[in-house]
C-alpha cells in the first residue's frame, strides 16, 4: 500500500502540520517509506462531494463518459459524485444504475454514486423500479427525474411515500412545466428587452412550495436541485423552520452569474434553471452561508459542440462545472474553509449517505481529501479541461485557487495539478 506524508499542510486553514496517509487512512505517524509531498502553503479539505453531476454515459459518450467526467471531478478536488439519471437509456432500472456504478469503479478516480430516475423514462407517468435500484449493487438512495420536473402531484406523493421505507430521497428539478413552455431565459427586464420568452421565478417557487408540503405530509425526505431564486429561498426558510425534511442545493454559476449575460446571445450562458438577477444571486449567497441552502452542487452538464455552438434557441441548456466549482466558490465566499468544507463535502456526503467522505480528516478517517493552493490564480482555458465538453461560462476568466492534489482512499488521483491516470 502507498503512503504519503503531506509536510506543512494547513488543515482547513489551521496552523501548518504534517499529515500522514497510510493504507488509505489518515495516520498519526508516517512510515519511513512514505513519499514526502511539500504541502507548505496548501490547504487540505475533505474531498469534495457533488450531489448533481451529469456523466452522460450511457448514451452521449461524445459529450462525457464516466471516465472523462471522473477525471474532471478529481481535478476539481472531488472524491465522490452522484451521477444524474437522464442518460440514454435512462437510469430507471437496476441494470442501468449498476452499469454506471461499475463504470465508476473501473475508472477509479472518484466514487460514482448513481442517482435513479423517479419515473420510467423520465416521462412523469409511472414510478420506476425504485426498490430494485435501492437494493441493487449501486445502493441507490437518491432518485431524480432531473432535466424534468415530477410535475404530477399524485406521482410525487407516491414517490415520497415509496422511498420513505428505506430513508430514500426524492431530488426534484423544480419547474412547473406549464409556466415554462417555450422559455429561453429568466423572465424579467432582460428577457423583455431581448424579446425572449421568459422562465418565471414562480415556476420554480410554486413547485418547491407544493413539494415541501407534500414532504411534510408524508414525512419523507425531499431535496431541491439547483435553487435559483430569492423566492425559493424564502419558501425553504419557512419549511425548514417548521421542521420539514428538506435539503437544497445551489450551483456555483447561480452564485456568480446573472441574466444580463444572455444579452450576448452566447448559448454558453443558457442553463436550466436560467441565470437570474443580481438580487437573486445575493439571496442565494446569504442562504448558503446561513444554511437555508445546504450544499453547493455543480450541475455539471456537458454538451457536445453542435448542441452548444448554435443559435441560442436551439442550444441545449447546461454548463460544465466540476473543474471550476471550488475556484468559483472561493471567489464568492473567500477563504472560509470550514464553511466550504461543510457545503461542498460534509453535508453532501451526509445527504447522499456516502460514508468515508466528508470527514473531519482526523486520525483514522479514510484519506479522501484534496489539497488547494489558495494563492494561485488561474485563467480558465476551455481547451485545458479534462471534461470531454468545453461549455464553460468562465473561458478567459481569472479564478482564485488551484487544486494541487486529490487523494481517494490514500491514493493520489491528482498530483501537481495533473490527473494521475
Ligand atoms: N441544467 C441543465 O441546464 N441541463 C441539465 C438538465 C437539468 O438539470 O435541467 C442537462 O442534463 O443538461
Ligand atoms: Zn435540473
Amino acid at each position: 500500500m502507498s503512503s504519503y506524508l503531506l509536510r506543512g499542510v494547513s488543515v482547513l486553514g489551521a496552523a501548518p502540520t504534517d499529515l500522514a496517509l497510510v493504507d488509505g487512512h489518515i495516520s498519526g505517524t508516517a512510515d519511513s517509506s512514505a513519499e514526502v509531498i511539500d504541502a507548505s502553503g496548501l490547504v487540505a479539505l475533505p474531498g469534495l462531494v457533488d450531489l448533481h453531476t451529469h456523466l452522460r454515459e450511457p448514451g452521449r459518450e461524445d459529450a462525457e463518459t464516466v471516465e472523462t467526467g471522473s477525471r474532471a471531478a478529481a481535478l476539481g478536488g472531488y472524491t465522490a459524485v452522484c451521477a444524474m439519471a437522464n442518460t440514454s437509456p435512462v437510469a430507471d432500472t437496476a441494470g442501468v444504475v449498476e452499469q454506471v456504478w461499475r463504470l465508476g469503479r473501473e475508472a477509479g478516480m472518484v466514487d460514482v454514486q448513481p442517482i435513479g430516475a423517479v419515473t420510467v423514462g423520465l416521462a412523469g407517468k409511472q414510478l420506476a423500479e425504485l426498490g430494485a435500484m435501492a437494493t441493487s449493487a449501486a445502493h441507490v438512495r437518491i432518485f431524480s427525474d432531473d432535466g424534468f420536473c415530477v410535475a404530477d402531484p399524485r406521482l410525487m406523493r407516491r414517490a415520497l411515500e415509496y422511498v420513505k421505507a428505506f430513508d430514500g430521497i426524492i431530488a426534484q428539478h423544480a419547474e412547473e412545466p406549464r409556466l415554462t413552455e417555450g422559455a429561453q431565459m429568466h423572465e424579467g427586464e432582460v428577457s423583455t428587452r431581448l424579446g425572449l420568452t421568459g422562465w418565471p421565478a414562480v415556476a420554480e417557487e410554486a413547485i418547491i412550495a407544493r413539494d415541501v408540503l407534500l414532504a411534510e405530509h408524508v414525512g419523507s425526505r425531499l431535496h431541491v436541485c439547483h435553487v435559483s431564486t430569492a423566492g425559493s429561498v424564502e419558501v425553504l426558510r419557512q419549511a425548514k423552520a417548521r421542521g420539514v425534511r428538506v435539503t437544497a442545493e445551489v450551483t456555483p454559476h447561480h452564485l456568480l452569474l446573472t441574466d444580463e449575460l444572455a444579452a450576448s446571445y452566447n448559448p454558453v450562458y443558457k442553463v436550466n434553471p436560467p441565470l437570474r438577477t443580481a438580487s437573486d444571486v445575493h439571496a442565494l449567497r446569504e442562504a448558503l452561508v446561513e444554511g437555508v441552502i445546504d450544499v453547493v452542487a455543480t450541475d455539471h452538464a456537458p454538451h457536445a459542440v453542435e448542441d452548444k455552438e448554435c443559435e441560442w434557441a436551439y442550444a441545449r441548456p447546461g454548463m460544465v462545472g466540476l473543474e471550476t466549482a471550488l475556484p468559483v466558490v472561493l471567489s464568492v465566499l473567500g477563504e472560509r474553509w470550514d464553511l466550504i468544507a461543510d457545503r461542498m463535502s460534509r453535508t453532501p456526503a451526509r445527504i447522499a449517505g456516502l460514508t468515508g467522505h466528508g470527514t473531519d480528516l482526523s486520525v483514522g478517517s479514510p484519506a479522501n481529501l484534496t489539497l488547494v493552493d489558495p494563492s494561485a490564480r488561474r485563467v480558465v482555458d476551455p481547451a485545458e479541461l479534462a471534461s470531454r465538453s468545453r461549455n464553460t461560462p468562465y473561458a478567459g476568466t481569472t479564478l482564485p485557487g488551484r487544486i494541487v492534489a486529490t487523494f481517494l482512499r490514500g491514493v493520489p488521483t491528482v498530483l501537481d495539478g495533473k490527473a494521475v491516470k
